[in-house]
C-alpha cells in the first residue's frame, strides 16, 4: 500500500505533510522517525499530520507535529504556514483565515494576498514552570523587561531567556551567529536537566532592524529556520531592549517577520510546496519492532 505525501518547506525548515482528513493515519514513533529519515525514508525536519477538527470544537482542522526523532510535540511555526498552503492547495478548505487546534492550543493562520502566511501564534509565556524550566537555586538577572537565567553549559555560564511559544525555547544572544557553538552546545542545552521536557536552543545576534538567528531544535538538530524559535527570540530581543516590533528575523533559510505588542505574537513568512510523492508503507518498520 502506498501513502501519498507532500514535501514542503517554510524558510528552509522542511516537512513531509500527510492528509489525515481523507484517510485515517496512526503511526508509531518509529514509523514517524523512518518517514523523516533522510537516508531510509523521505527526509524532513518534522512530519505534519493534518486531521479533521475535533468533534464539537469551533476550529477548522487539527494539526499534529512529529519531530525527526519520532516524538510528537506541541507547536511548529513554519509548519503552521505550510499547513495553510497544504489545506488550500489540496482543496480541503476554501477559507483563507483558518482556526486550527494544536497540542498547545488554537492558532489562527491566514493566507495573505502576496502568498505569504501570517499566523497568530498566541501569547508567549515566561514563567519557568510554563516552559518547563527548573529554576531552583538560580538567581535571574534582569535585562530590560526580561529575566535572564544562568545556565551551566560545558563548564561555562550562558545567560538565557526562557520562552514558551506552546513549545519550549532557551534563547541566548551572541556577538556572531556564524561562529556560535550551535552544534556543540545546542545538544547540551537541549538535554540540560534544567529542561525536563528538553528545549529548543536559539542563538540570536542583534542587527539593524532585527536579529540573525540559528536554532538547535529539540528532536531535529539545527534547522535552516525555526518559526517558534524566531517568535521566542524576537520576543526576548524586544523585552531585553535589543529590537523593536516588527522584528526582521534572518535565518539561514529565509526571512521571517515577527510582530509583538505584548499580546499574541504574529509571524509572517513564506510556505512552499516542493513536490508530491508516495511512499510504500512496507518501507516503514512494523509497529511491533519498537
Ligand atoms: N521547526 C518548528 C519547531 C518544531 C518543533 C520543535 N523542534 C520542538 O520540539 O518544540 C518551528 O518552525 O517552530
Amino acid at each position: 500500500m502506498k501513502l501519498r505525501f507532500t514535501k514542503m518547506h517554510g524558510a528552509g525548515n522542511d516537512f513531509v505533510v500527510i492528509d489525515g482528513v481523507r484517510q485515517r493515519i496512526d503511526f508509531t514513533p518509529g514509523q514517524w522517525r523512518r518517514i523523516a529519515d533522510r537516508h531510509f525514508g523521505i527526509g524532513a525536519d518534522q512530519v505534519l499530520l493534518v486531521e479533521p477538527a475535533p468533534a464539537g470544537s469551533d476550529v477548522d482542522f487539527r494539526y499534529r507535529i512529529f519531530n525527526a526523532d519520532g516524538g510528537e510535540v506541541e507547536q511548529c511555526g513554519n509548519g503552521a504556514r505550510c499547513f495553510v498552503r497544504f489545506v488550500v492547495d489540496q482543496g480541503l478548505t476554501a477559507k483563507r483565515a483558518i482556526r486550527v487546534a494544536t497540542m498547545s492550543g488554537v492558532i489562527e493562520p491566514r493566507l495573505e494576498a502576496d502568498g505569504r502566511i501570517t499566523v497568530d501564534m498566541g501569547p508567549p509565556a515566561f514563567e519557568p514552570a510554563r516552559i518547563p524550566f527548573d529554576a531552583a537555586g538560580l538567581a535571574p538577572r534582569p535585562q530590560g523587561q526580561d529575566d535572564t537565567w544562568p545556565l551551566a553549559v560545558d563548564g561555562a555560564t550562558r545567560w538565557i531567556s526562557v520562552v514558551s511559544m506552546g513549545n519550549p525555547h532557551a534563547v541566548q544572544f551572541v556577538d556572531d551567529v556564524d561562529t556560535a557553538p550551535v552544534a556543540s552546545e545546542g545538544p547540551l542545552i537541549e538535554h540540560s536537566p534544567r529542561f525536563p521536557a528538553r528545549v529548543n536552543a536559539g542563538f540570536a545576534q542583534p542587527v539593524p532592524g532585527g536579529i540573525r538567528l540559528r536554532v538547535w531544535e529539540r528532536g531535529a538538530g539545527e534547522t535552516l529556520a525555526c518559526g517558534t524559535g524566531a517568535c521566542a527570540a524576537a520576543v526576548a530581543a524586544i523585552r531585553r531592549g535589543l529590537a523593536i516590533s516588527p522584528v526582521q528575523v534572518h535565518t539561514r533559510g529565509g526571512l521571517l517577520s515577527i510582530a509583538w505588542d505584548g499580546g499574541s505574537v504574529f509571524m509572517t513568512g513564506p510556505a512552499a510546496t516542493v513536490f508530491e510523492g508516495e511512499i510504500d508503507l512496507a518501507a516503514l518498520p512494523s509497529p511491533d519492532s519498537e
